[in-house]
């Protein structure tokens, strides 16, 4: 155990962890040159393709130094704020962390978040300046920023690129000397902790864990604490490049275990696996992950909707937090009320959706999770627009708030602080990191910031503020439901729940942005934004004059049917609602209101 170094790499996006985490094992042997693909730890398409990590992996690496020979276990972190449950399960896993920072981004509010969790574990903190090479790299500033952030001394700061390799060796060195070794007890009872869950369809879920004390045995019957589960453990191996069967797995050690559990539901990050005749507590730390955001999923053709059901269920299998049930929509028909972690998450699904399942579906306006509390106290989920009672059955509707920290350059305070009053945030505190680097907190609605506010937020400064937040609990708040009609008849996909205070404004954009987005049709088409029985706007799409072929004088084939074809492609995600078309876009008009 004295030869085992279990660590993590924490970063802001795109500071170079997954770079690193490929130099490291290159540098270690786990994978030959040849071998090499960039971002190797990156294994689904999606995540190379958007250059995140999503899931996070364990990989064990070999390394001699000073004669003796050791092993390093690397936990990868997700990086995006939607899988922070995540990242704190990966950083309990761990004694160590290096700290990445980008020498030319700065710290940001990642970076400062990921290092809380990580002392909060009191794990061994390495900094890294990263990117060195970078002719925008600016080592003295940056170091200045790391050292008053840890309180560290500036020559433990390691300079490296990852991109380069430089400096790899010291970071491996210092990941052996400054790391303390694990602690634990490999005679008490077991006691490993699940940081991770891969599904195989070949041999169903993967569980990694931590083992914090105790011995797993090949075959033994084991016991999830938190969900009271029995299984038997299979097989039972370390994650090298590729999964190694072992014998016994001891405390100290990071490993897999397969033991026949088919669905992911099953396997709770953060969950403690046991013996069944000699169990040991839970650790500490366990909770149910929350969905953040609720939208509708429904199938373009209504005929596809137990295809749909089909899919749903089979990505259910390697996706533990997607959640959804049946839900039916006047106008779209039959599809499902679905939860995710964040916005990132849904857009996820929905392309796992079509890209794995080959289905078109159509998703319908992303909600929080309003509370509807009633006259006798008792409280109500309201997951959809649909489910808004009528305000004089209920006492009061609560929503939930975050405390959001960002981290921004001076220069751009004022603008930060007014895009918060706006979304109705109240600001907490204004702290200055360095003479020109501050760090605010806000408290704020989550309706108000879980759609495109992080987008905003990089806008309006220009790319340099950063943003990281957790949920506080919920408030009251004056929400009303907006709904929109469609040649009169209440399109129930298009509605939303919306603060009182900003109804008429939204319910006046949505229509502008409707009349926009909704292509004319043989016939005129009235839009009406509505709240209970009131009409507060109204917009008119006007019949369709001329065939787009008209604009093709005679001749040119090709030209034609490229504009059929691009007719077809747009048809796609369309839906048929009474007689009228509405594309996709339209059903989240909402969430670019502004
Ligand atoms: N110039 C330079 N670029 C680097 C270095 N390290 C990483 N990069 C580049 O920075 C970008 C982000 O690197 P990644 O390794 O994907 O960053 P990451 O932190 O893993 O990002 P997430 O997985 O999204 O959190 C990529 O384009 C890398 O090629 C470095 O040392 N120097």
């Amino acid at each position: 155990m004295k030869n085992i170094r279990n660590f993590c790499i924490i970063a802001h996006i795109d500071h170079g962890k997954s770079t690193l985490a490929d130099r490291l094992l290159q540098a270690t042997g786990t994978v030959s040159d040849r071998d090499m693909q960039e971002q190797l730890l990156d294994d689904m398409d999606l995540e190379r393709e958007r250059g995140i990590t999503i899931k996070s992996h364990a990989i064990q690496m070999d390394y001699k130094f000073n004669g003796e020979d050791y092993t390093l276990n690397l936990i990868d972190t997700p990086g995006h704020v939607d899988f922070s449950y995540e990242v704190s399960r990966s950083i309990a896993a761990c004694e160590g962390a290096l700290l990445i920072v980008d020498a030319a981004q700065g710290i940001e509010a990642q970076t400062i978040s990921n290092l809380y969790l990580a002392l909060e574990h009191d794990l061994e903190i390495i900094p890294v300046l990263n990117k060195i090479d970078l002719p925008s790299a600016m080592p003295e500033e940056v170091t200045d920023q790391i050292v008053e952030l840890i309180g560290c001394a500036p020559e433990s700061v390691i300079h490296a690129s990852a991109k380069e390799g430089i400096g790899i060796d010291n970071i491996l060195s210092a990941i052996i000397e400054r790391i303390p070794a694990p602690k634990g007890d490999p005679e008490e009872p077991l006691q490993a902790m699940i940081f991770d869950s891969v599904f195989n369809p070949f041999r169903g879920i993967e569980v990694y864990f931590r083992v914090f004390n105790g011995t797993l045995k090949k075959g033994e019957k084991v016991k999830f604490v938190n969900t009271n589960k029995t299984y038997e453990a299979d097989e039972i191996g370390v994650l090298k490049l590729k999964q190694q069967p072992k014998n016994s797995i001891s405390a100290g050690n990071v490993g897999y275990i397969i033991s026949g559990i088919k669905v992911a539901k099953e396997v709770k990050v953060g969950d403690t696996i046991t013996h069944v005749d000699r169990p040991c507590k839970a650790v500490k730390g366990f909770e149910n992950v929350k969905p953040m955001v609720f939208a509708g999923i429904y199938p373009v053709d209504t005929s596809e909707f137990e295809e749909l059901r089909a899919s749903m269920e089979k990505l259910q299998l390697n996706d533990a937090s997607l959640i959804w049930e049946p839900e039916t929509s006047a106008a779209l028909g039959f599809g499902f009320r679905c939860g995710f972690l964040g916005m990132l998450h849904m857009e996820i699904v929905q392309e796992r959706l079509e890209r794995e399942f080959d289905m078109t579906v159509i998703t319908t306006v992303p909600s929080v999770q309003f509370h509807a509390v009633k006259t006798d106290g008792s409280v109500y989920n309201i997951n959809a627009p649909s489910e808004m009672p009528e305000p004089n059955t209920v006492s009061h509707i609560e929503e939930p708030f975050i405390r959001a920290q960002i981290i921004s350059k001076a220069d751009y305070i004022g603008n930060i602080i007014s895009l918060c009053i706006d979304k109705r945030g109240i600001i907490k505190n204004q702290v200055y990191l360095t003479s020109n680097r501050v760090e605010l907190t806000f408290e704020l609605p989550l309706a108000e910031i879980v759609f495109d506010f992080f987008d905003k937020l990089k806008t309006l400064s220009r790319g340099y503020a950063s943003l990281d937040y957790e949920l506080i609990g919920y408030r009251q708040s004056s929400m009303v439901k907006l709904d929109i009609m469609l040649n009169s008849e209440k399109v129930d996909a298009l509605s939303a729940i919306v603060h009182r205070d900003k109804a008429y404004e939204w319910g006046k954009r949505l229509c502008e942005k409707l009349k926009d987005l909704i292509p004319r049709q043989m016939f005129e088409i009235a839009i009406q934004a509505s709240i209970g029985t009131k009409i507060i706007a109204r917009e008119t799409v006007k019949a369709m004059r001329k065939n787009v072929l008209a604009k093709c004088y005679g001749g040119d084939i090709s030209r034609k049917r490229k504009l059929l074809e691009k007719q077809k492609k747009g048809k796609k995600r369309m839906r048929q609602v009474g007689n009228v078309e509405i594309p996709q876009e339209a059903f989240m008009a909402v969430l670019k209101l502004d």
